[in-house]
C-alpha cells in the first residue's frame, strides 16, 4: 500500500529524514512514534505528497509520489485522508457543512452530498449536531466532524497527525474506538503519528521509532513493547530501579502464558524463595501481556531460568544501569 525505500529528505540542508525505508500494509493500522523534532511529521506529509524528497524511493497505491504532476497529486489525494491535532475545521461553516467540503470540490450533486454526510454524520455518531458550528462542539466532537470529513470521498488511507494530543483521555479513548471501528469496518489502512504511548497500544497492529530522522526500532507493538531494547527504553524513559544483591529476571508472559500459574508454580516446584520487584499488565493490540521482575538468590539463577524456558514465557536478566 505504501512503500518508503532509502528516503531522504532536507530541508535546506538539514537532513530531516534519513535513509527511511518501511512497508505499510493494507489494513494495517501503523504508527510513526519519535519525540519532538523526530521527523514524523514531515514522513506523513512526504506520504500526502504535501512534501517532497531529494533522495529514494515513496511510493503510494503504486505511485511515485515525486514524479506525480498536478492532477496525479490532486487523484492521490482522492485516496488520502487526512486528521490533524487541532482539527483543522472551517469555523464558519457547520459540521454538515465542514464535512461536505471536500464531495462540493469534486463536483458531487446536491442529493449525493447530503446522503454521503448524512451517513457519516452517523458513523461518526454526531448526527444530532449536523447544523453546529465548530466553536459550539467539543474537542471530541470536532475531531469526529474532521474525521468524517477525512472519509468523505471513501479514501484507502487515513493519515493522523497527532490526531488525539489536544484531548483529554477519556475523550482520546473514544478517538481511538472510533479509528479502529473505522479500520475495521471500512478496511482503511491507517497511518498515525504520535508521541503518545497509550495511542500507539491501544490501536496500532505495528510501529516504527523515529529518531533524529532515522528509524531505530521497528516492529510489531508486541515485539516493540514487550522486550524494548536500550533506544525503546530511553524513549518510554522506562528506569527501572532493582534491588543491587541477587539476580534480577525480567519475564515476560506472551497472551497464552497465564502469569499467576508460572509464577506459583515455579515456587512449588523449585522449593525457591524469591521476591517480586514489579509487574505490569499491558494492553498491547488488543491483547493483555504482562511483564514481571523477580529477584533470585544467585545459586537459584540456572534452575529458575531453566523453568521459565520449560513453560514457553521469555525473560531477560537485568542489569542496573549505572
Ligand atoms: N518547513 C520547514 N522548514 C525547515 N525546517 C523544518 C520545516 N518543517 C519542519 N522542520 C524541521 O524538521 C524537523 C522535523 O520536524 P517534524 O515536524 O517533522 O518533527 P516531528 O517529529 O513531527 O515533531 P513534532 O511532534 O514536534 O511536530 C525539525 O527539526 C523541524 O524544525
Amino acid at each position: 500500500m505504501i512503500k518508503i525505500s532509502n528516503l531522504k529528505k532536507y530541508y535546506g540542508k538539514n537532513l530531516i529524514i534519513n535513509n527511511v525505508s518501511c512497508e505499510i500494509n493494507k489494513g494495517e493500522i501503523f504508527a510513526i512514534v519519535g519525540h519532538s523534532g523526530a521527523g514524523k511529521s514531515t514522513l506523513l506529509r512526504c506520504i500526502n505528497g504535501l512534501e517532497s524528497y531529494q533522495n529514494g524511493s515513496l511510493k503510494v497505491l503504486g505511485r511515485e509520489i515525486k514524479s506525480l504532476n498536478e492532477n496525479g497529486l490532486r487523484d492521490l489525494r482522492r485516496d488520502i485522508g487526512m486528521i490533524f491535532q487541532h482539527f483543522a475545521l472551517m469555523s464558519r461553516k457547520t459540521a454538515f457543512e465542514n464535512i461536505a467540503m471536500p464531495l462540493r470540490v469534486w463536483g458531487y450533486d446536491e442529493k449525493a452530498i447530503k446522503a454521503r454526510v448524512d451517513e457519516l454524520l452517523e458513523l461518526v455518531g454526531l448526527k444530532d449536531k449536523a447544523r453546529s458550528y465548530p466553536s459550539q462542539l467539543s474537542g471530541g466532537q470536532k475531531q469526529r466532524v474532521a474525521i468524517a470529513r477525512a472519509l468523505a470521498l471513501n479514501p484507502k488511507i487515513l493519515l493522523s497527525d497527532e490526531a488525539t494530543s489536544a484531548l483529554d483521555p477519556n475523550t482520546t479513548k473514544q478517538i481511538l474506538s472510533l479509528l479502529k471501528e473505522i479500520n475495521e469496518k471500512l478496511g482503511i489502512t491507517i497511518v498515525l503519528v504520535t508521541h503518545e504511548m497509550e495511542v500507539v497500544k491501544n490501536i496500532a497492529n505495528r510501529a516504527i521509532l523515529l529518531q533524529s530522522g532515522v528509524i531505530t526500532n521497528f516492529g510489531s507493538i508486541v515485539e516493540l513493547f514487550l522486550n524494548p531494547d536500550e533506544n525503546m527504553k530511553n524513549f518510554l524513559g522506562e528506569d527501572e530501579i532493582l534491588p543491587d544483591t541477587g539476580v534480577n529476571i525480567k519475564i515476560f508472559f506472551p497472551p497464552n502464558v497465564a502469569m499467576n500459574s508460572i509464577i506459583t508454580s515455579m515456587a512449588r516446584r523449585l522449593d525457591i524463595d524469591f521476591n517480586i520487584v514489579w509487574g505490569k499488565l499491558e494492553k498491547l493490540g488488543g491483547s493483555v501481556l504482562g511483564s514481571l521482575v523477580i529477584n533470585v538468590k544467585p545459586k537459584d539463577e540456572l534452575r529458575v531460568e531453566e523453568f521459565i524456558k520449560s513453560q514457553g514465557a521469555l525473560y531477560e536478566i537485568l542489569k542496573e544501569k549505572k
